[in-house]
């Protein structure tokens, strides 16, 4: 094929001889592009349309040149000064960089001379991105557009600079313009079945955005080496090639949508499409420099140039036995005698897609660009072009094909597949930790269940304890409340009380120790009848509770200890003061007992409802929950029950000890009456104040009526006002009927209470006897007669005993309320 595609007198045919052109070398598919881009010139006033001898056709993809060795040139693409970068991008390169994303290799180059717009098409302006950020733009786009794919990128960036390939990518400092980069170990190009050639070693990074691949680029543009030449002011002094590995595979291949399906195609080889997108800003060819640096300099790009065109120019489609392409003569084409031939060998050979943009800058008359050597180099590139056009055949196949017949290298390139092994083997470790939390987590919940079961059987312990307690306590007063003889009719019985006389005695407060009272007595402190019905706790005392009063223990007794029960009196009864103290014992102790129980249902309410919160976010003790529940409020309201009865009756005995205390004080008001009485008695019963017989016997019990206490005994006996005869009839005597003392302590084991108080009996006793002495008297035939000073004294003294019997008449009378002597046991006590 010629160089010149067409000619001047062939341009009638231009656009079938460009048809001809692409349909004859087999890339009517577009696996091969060539475009030529014309810079326009400042000093151009149309626009570059038509500069002289040049005529420019972008609809027809056509340049002319009318001079000398002129001709037409028909490319695939024909930019005329007026095409932005967008536009060369999409009818150059936006294709071929599609075809990359979808597995093909693609190289998209720049070639011209020095100055006329390579870098500005493949980087571009800010305003105005090239070829290689509309192409980053564009594989972004691509993947968002597929879904079902996966894909990791990486990019490196080199350039080869006198023949040296240089990493731009591992160069920390950017360097200045012209400076140079820093020196780093030595890059070769290296080949192999699969990867074909490459440079090595290359960092390669891993991008994941747009912008983040451009700032890579812009790093490598950064390092760079430019410098200033005739033509450029900062111009390109190396050939910076940017590669782009795009690796992608399904994202669920089959009908695979489970992590199974998924691991399995990440491990299946063969999936993953590795193709590379290499874009290429090569140097542009210049003539010889004044500069020694640029004459360097472009000796080494001239020189590279030259063999990029005559390897382009020997292409022929036809290889040798192994495969390697030939000449048309069979002889090997000469990649080796430059690196940038050497690393574009894959692309040229056919197994990638091309895209070749030559620039050129058309000037009119009296312009650089219409200089004698710009135009022979403006021919040269259109030449190169024309030569790219119709000796590049490109076969290029798709990577995944490609790594099928052994030719590709993605079996040991594949970022992807060692990634998603990595992610899957990473999985694994996490579904082992995970289960072992899991695990763990279900251990935590067993054994925090476990707990929450024992603090629920804790509870229930508690409580039942509670309950077995309230039982003991309530037994407890019931045989209390026999020992003390509470009358459950509105009487008391004796309450058993041990007290050391001596003791007593020795307070002083109680000078008059008295009897329990009788069943009239109860009436008579209109004790209220629920208070009747309360039982009286029991308990050992030791405490001198009442300040006049001093208790050295009192025994509560049970049924078998009734029988040695002993009042305060030695009666079988029990005084006020000792009612009074077993009562406030009582009262304590039941306030002790609320007081335990209001804690403990405090403690298992709080426990209970922490329990219930917490549980109620457990499904697994639900159905537990609703019966423990359930019984845990029952016993709440048992409590609640509970010590609402016991306020109730803490109330009644409080009224009751009021009562009792009322009581007392009255007795002791009429103790210290009779108190005050001289006890004339003593000197005939030979005690001070005791009246009593040293033979007397132990104190009658006496019933209560309705108290069954000691009922294995006939207890008869009754207190009953009995109208004294010849008395008035409100004067109340004692009648004790009762044939039985079982319940007495013996009279040796008794000590012997004193008794200082006159029964009714004994009164009556006494006045019968002062009647008769009266009527002795009167009637003169008295026994003793005593006359003169001697009889008025004897009259005297009768009158003050006379006076002393009378007050202990009062005495007795009231003590006679309170008192309780057996009338058969004990004879009637004469003070
Ligand atoms: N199509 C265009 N439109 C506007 N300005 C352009 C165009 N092409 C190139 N230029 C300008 O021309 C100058 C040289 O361009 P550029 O550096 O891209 O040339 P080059 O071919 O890369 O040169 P070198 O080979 O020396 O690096 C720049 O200032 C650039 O802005």
């Amino acid at each position: 094929m010629s160089e010149q595609p067409t000619s001047r007198g062939r341009q009638s045919t231009a656009d079938e001889g460009a048809k001809k052109s692409r349909d004859s070398t087999g890339n009517g598919r577009g696996n091969v592009v060539v475009s030529v881009r014309v810079r326009p010139d400042a000093a151009a006033s149309d626009g570059g349309q038509s500069d002289g001898e040049w005529m420019v056709d972008g609809r027809r993809s056509l340049v002319a040149y009318k001079g000398r060795e002129g001709g037409d040139y028909y490319y695939d693409n024909v930019f005329t000064t007026y095409d932005s970068n967008a536009k060369v991008y999409d009818s150059a390169a936006k294709r071929l960089v599609r075809r990359v994303m979808e597995g093909y290799h693609g190289t998209v180059f720049a070639y011209g001379m020095t100055g006329t717009g390579k870098t500005f098409s493949m980087q571009g302006t800010a305003t105005s991105p090239g070829v290689i950020p509309l192409a980053i733009t564009d594989i972004f786009s691509f993947i968002r557009e597929n879904p079902r794919r996966e894909f990791l990128l990486r990019v490196s960036y080199l350039e080869i600079y006198n023949e040296k390939i240089h990493d731009l990518l591992a160069q920390s400092t950017p360097g200045t313009p012209g400076s140079g980069a820093v020196q780093q170990g030595e890059i070769e190009l290296r080949e192999d079945s699969k990867r074909g050639v490459y440079a090595a070693p290359l960092k390669e990074e891993i991008v994941q955005s747009p912008t983040q691949l451009l700032r890579v680029i812009a790093r490598g543009d950064g390092v760079r080496r430019t410098g200033s030449t005739q033509f450029n002011a900062r111009s390109s002094r190396s050939h910076a090639v940017v590669q782009i590995v795009v690796e992608s595979r399904e994202r669920t291949p089959g009908n695979g949508t489970t992590q199974e399906s998924k691991r399995l195609a990440a491990i299946t080889p063969g999936g993953v499409l590795v193709s590379t997108l290499s874009l290429i800003d090569l140097a542009g060819s210049e003539r010889a420099a004044e500069n020694k640096d640029r004459r360097t300099e472009g000796a080494h790009i001239n020189k590279s140039l030259l063999t990029l065109g005559t390897v382009i120019g020997k292409l022929s489609g036809d290889k040798d036995k192994q495969g390697n392409p030939t000449d048309k003569d069979g002889k090997h084409l000469p990649y080796r005698d430059s690196k940038l031939t050497r690393l574009l060998q894959p692309a040229l050979s056919g197994s990638s897609l091309i895209s070749i943009l030559c620039t050129v800058q058309l000037g009119p008359a009296g312009s650089i660009a219409a200089a004698s050597s710009h135009i022979v180099e403006t021919l040269n590139t259109l030449k190169f072009a024309s030569r790219a056009k119709n000796n590049i055949v490109s076969h290029a196949k798709k990577a995944e094909e490609a790594l099928a017949n052994g030719i590709g290298d993605a079996g040991s390139r594949a970022l992807l597949d060692r990634y998603r092994m990595e992610i899957v083997d990473l999985r694994k470790q996490l579904d082992v930790q995970m289960k072992a939390k899991d695990e763990e987590e279900e251990k935590a919940r067993e054994i925090e269940a476990e707990q929450r079961h024992e603090e629920q059987m804790l509870e229930m312990q508690l409580a039942r304890t509670a309950l077995k307690e309230r039982i003991e306590h309530l037994n407890r007063l019931i045989l209390s409340s026999k020992s003390l003889g509470v009358n459950f009719n509105r009487s008391l019985s004796s309450l058993s009380i041990k007290r050391s006389r001596a003791s007593i005695l020795s307070t002083g407060s109680l000078r008059n120790p008295r009897p329990a009272r009788s069943s009239t007595a109860h009436d008579y402190l209109e004790v209220p009848p629920a208070t009747i019905n309360r039982t009286l706790s029991t308990g050992s005392i030791t405490t001198g509770y009442l300040p006049t009063v001093q208790v050295s223990q009192i025994v509560v007794a049970d049924a078998s200890e009734d029988e040695d029960s002993q009042g305060e009196n030695g009666d079988g009864t029990a005084t006020s003061a000792a009612q009074i103290r077993a009562l406030h014992a009582d009262l304590a102790d039941k306030n002790r007992y609320i007081s335990t129980l209001e804690k403990r249902l405090l403690q298992a309410r709080r426990s209970s409802h922490s329990r219930v919160s917490r549980t109620f976010s457990s499904d697994a003790f639900k159905g537990g929950l609703a019966a423990g529940d359930a019984g845990m409020e029952t016993q709440l309201q048992e409590k609640d029950a509970e010590i609402a009865d016991l306020r109730a009756r803490l109330d009644d005995k409080d009224r009751m000890v009021a009562a009792l205390r009322s009581a007392a004080r009255k007795r002791d008001i009429a103790d210290l009456a009779i108190g005050t009485t001289p006890p004339e008695g003593g000197q005939r019963g030979g005690g001070r104040g005791v009246g009593r017989s040293s033979t007397t016997p132990s104190p009658p019990q006496y019933d209560t009526g309705k108290t069954q206490h000691n009922n294995n005994h006939n207890s008869n006996a009754r207190l009953q006002p009995q109208p004294r005869p010849g008395g008035s009839s409100t004067t109340p005597t004692l009648n004790f009927s009762h044939k039985h003392t079982s319940l007495a302590p013996s009279a040796t084991t008794r000590p012997k209470p004193e008794k200082r108080h006159k029964s009714v009996d004994e009164v009556t006793q006494i006045l019968d006897e002062m009647i008769q002495d009266k009527l002795d008297n009167s009637n003169g035939g008295g026994r003793i007669r005593i006359t003169g000073e001697h009889e008025r004294e004897r009259e005297r003294e009768r009158k003050r005993d006379s006076g002393r019997r009378d007050e202990a008449l009062v005495g007795s009378a009231v003590g006679a309320g309170q008192a309780v002597q057996g009338a058969d046991a004990v004879p009637s006590t004469v003070v």
